[in-house]
């Protein structure tokens, strides 16, 4: 037990001791086949780790197990200093931020068809309910939404409908529901995916100015490409084929060898004014 959890009934104030996130040897096995291979994994308040895979690496199914949505077959997962398997999850799952932008929300379509605007939808993230239940959003939970809304870059799109907004509006009101409830841990799976290059930037100015304003907000990014890497990522895991490669300070661990082992290629790794980029040697030779 940590000797000071994170009070789970309030957003955790100040430095929590103990990790955000701490997985041993946690293995995911379906039918006939293992997804992850005991995965040991430890994240701390305030860190922001990008994991990177090529498809079917097991990023999402990581993922699923750090957002308290799967148990692991075998291992112990902690998160937010409560272990899996011995607490209620639905509780837990409430000071977790997820925004997977391939699984849209649950019910995005009911709520494009209510008609639900930008702001709506960011509330529906206060209940972490598909659909609005308006007697729970006082004044303080819609100017919050407000806010966040404008945190994101995305205040004139208030009062907008979700189902008119381009892929990348939605993309940042995603985030901004997703922060709603304050959450201790954010976790973006494949954040960028479908958003045109200006999209991208901005979704990344929003995300890199996160840890700014919420020092002790943890976040874990998903993704394929390094150019999507947040130039605020303090550290890096790689995964293939279900098991980590490399885990530790992002600086260490994208590395030209590290990167090309990670997607079974040789690659060279670029570090430009806080951002990476990937250069595929076998294309260029
Ligand atoms: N319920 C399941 N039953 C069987 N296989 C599964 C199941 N869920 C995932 N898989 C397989 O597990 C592997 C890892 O899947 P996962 O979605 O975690 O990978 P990923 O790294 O997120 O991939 P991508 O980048 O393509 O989204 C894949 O080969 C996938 O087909």
């Amino acid at each position: 037990m940590l000797e000071n959890p994170p009070n789970l009934g309030s957003p955790p104030s100040g430095s929590p001791s103990g990790p955000a996130l701490d997985l041993a040897g946690v293995s995911v096995r379906v039918t006939g086949r293992t997804l992850l291979h005991e995965i040991t994994w430890r994240v701390e308040y305030g860190e922001h780790w990008v994991v990177l895979g090529g498809n079917g690496a097991g990023k999402t199914t990581l993922l699923s197990v750090a957002s308290a949505v799967r148990h692991p077959s075998s291992g112990t997962a902690e998160v937010l200093g409560r272990r899996l398997g011995r607490v209620d999850l639905r509780e837990l799952r409430s000071h977790i931020g997820l925004v997977a932008a391939s699984q849209r929300l649950v019910d995005e379509e009911l709520l494009e068809g209510e008609g639900a605007t930008a702001h709506t939808v960011v509330l529906t993230g206060h209940t972490g309910t598909s659909l609005p239940l308006w007697d729970r959003y006082d004044d303080a939970a819609r100017d919050r939404a407000r806010r966040l809304l404008a945190d994101l870059g995305c205040a004139a799109l208030a009062e907008r409908p979700f189902r008119v907004l381009s892929q990348g509006e939605r993309a940042r009101v995603r985030v901004a529901r997703a922060l709603m409830p304050d959450p201790a841990l954010l976790l973006l799976d494949e954040p960028f995916a479908g958003l045109d290059l200006p999209a991208r930037e901005d979704l990344l100015d929003s995300l890199q100015a996160l840890p700014g304003s919420r020092p002790d907000l943890t976040t874990i990014t998903v993704t394929h490409h390094l150019e999507e890497v947040p130039s605020t990522t303090t550290h890096a895991l790689l995964l293939r084929g279900g098991r980590v490669l490399a885990a530790g300070k992002a600086h260490e661990t994208i590395t030209d060898e590290g990167l090309s082992a990670c997607f079974g290629r040789p690659l060279r790794v670029h570090h430009l004014d806080g951002r990476w980029h990937v250069q595929s040697l076998r294309a260029s030779s």
